[in-house]
């Protein structure tokens, strides 16, 4: 049995329910008590442990960064220790907000981290503390995740759309959308993966292509849904954010497909299916 932290989640959903699956939401591992989390683990003895719940309000997290910092780095943390006790992978999901998004090229896996915010400088935590702990562990940092449960970009345009014919959207802020089914199947190959070959142990990217604004990312959303809303591209500075974002996020994920064989996802393939299963369900 693979063990999932954040059953709630657009990620934790999509896993939850899946054969040799065992999901635990808060009431059962709340992540502001690491021990808590590690009790799970050893309670469970899974054959490898996912990690997909954390704080991901970015904004509020620049006033809450106490509490980011205990779910996104220490409660991983000390997961990551009890697995590597145990002998038994780490699957941990990360971000691209751990990158201070320069440039244009693609981060690869090695590039120098500075996250602009909060939520940034805890998921970075996060990552540091699962490789300290030692063990066969995956990070995989992924971006844009959207899906039809849950918090998103893709939602919050779906609800814009019904009381707005025009919105202004940033085209500055360049990454790859990604569906949180993708993300799931990813993390159970790569947890699957680890069990056989601890050599794979390390850091990698998942995100969807093509890379886009979120400006086009909006686009594509209306036309897909059929939804007459005009988009106006609008530079980051025009809209004010508690916390920074990243203008480059784009991630060059070959090493994902080369170690694992999972290619990057098409965000455009899914994205009539997910918004035909938010439409109905509303
Ligand atoms: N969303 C995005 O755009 C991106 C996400 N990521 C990363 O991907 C992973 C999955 O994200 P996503 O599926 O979007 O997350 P969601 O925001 O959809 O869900 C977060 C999950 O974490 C749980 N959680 C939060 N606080 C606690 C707590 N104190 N104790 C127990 N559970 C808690 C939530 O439970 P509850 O419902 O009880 O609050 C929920 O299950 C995360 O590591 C995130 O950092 C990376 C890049 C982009
Ligand atoms: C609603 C709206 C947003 N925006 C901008 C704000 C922001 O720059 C961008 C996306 O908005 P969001 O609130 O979805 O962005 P955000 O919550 O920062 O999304 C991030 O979440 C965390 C958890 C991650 O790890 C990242 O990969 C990323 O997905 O769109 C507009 O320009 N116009 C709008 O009308
Ligand atoms: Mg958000």
């Amino acid at each position: 049995m693979i063990l999932v932290f954040g059953s709630s989640g657009q990620v934790g959903a999509s896993l939850a329910g899946r054969d040799g699956v065992l999901s635990l939401g808060r009431a059962e591992a709340d992540l502001t008590d690491p021990e808590a989390c590690a009790a799970a683990i050893r309670a469970h003895r899974p054959r490898a442990v996912i990690n997909a719940a954390a704080y991901t309000a970015v904004d509020k997290a620049e006033s809450e960064e106490n509490l980011a910092a205990a779910i996104n780095g220490a409660a991983p943390g000390a997961m990551a220790r009890v697995a590597a006790e145990l002998g038994i992978p780490f699957v941990h999901i990360s971000t691209d907000y751990v990158f201070p998004g320069s440039g244009t090229a693609p981060h690869q896996v090695n590039d120098r981290t500075g996250p602009l915010g909060a939520y940034g400088r805890t998921k970075l935590a996060g990552e540091e503390a699962v490789r300290a702990a030692g063990g066969v562990h995956a990070i995989l940092r992924t971006s844009w995740v959207y899906s039809d449960h849950g918090a998103n970009f893709l939602k919050t345009m779906l609800r814009l759309s019904e009381t707005r014919d025009h919105l202004t959207v940033v085209a500055d802020q360049i990454g790859g959308p990604t569906p949180a089914p993708a993300i799931a199947d990813a993390v159970m190959i790569i947890a699957e993966a680890l069990v056989t070959d601890p050599s794979l142990s390390g850091t990698y990217h998942f995100s969807g292509a093509p890379d886009v604004g979120w400006a086009d990312f909006a686009r594509a959303i209306f036309a897909a849904a059929g939804r007459p809303v005009t988009v106006e591209d609008i530079p980051s500075s025009a809209y004010p954010t508690p916390a920074q974002r990243p203008g480059n996020s784009r991630m060059d994920c070959s090493a994902t497909e080369t170690a694992f064989g999972i290619a990057r996802p098409d965000w455009q393939a899914t994205l009539p299916h997910m918004i035909k299963s938010i439409t109905e369900t509303s």
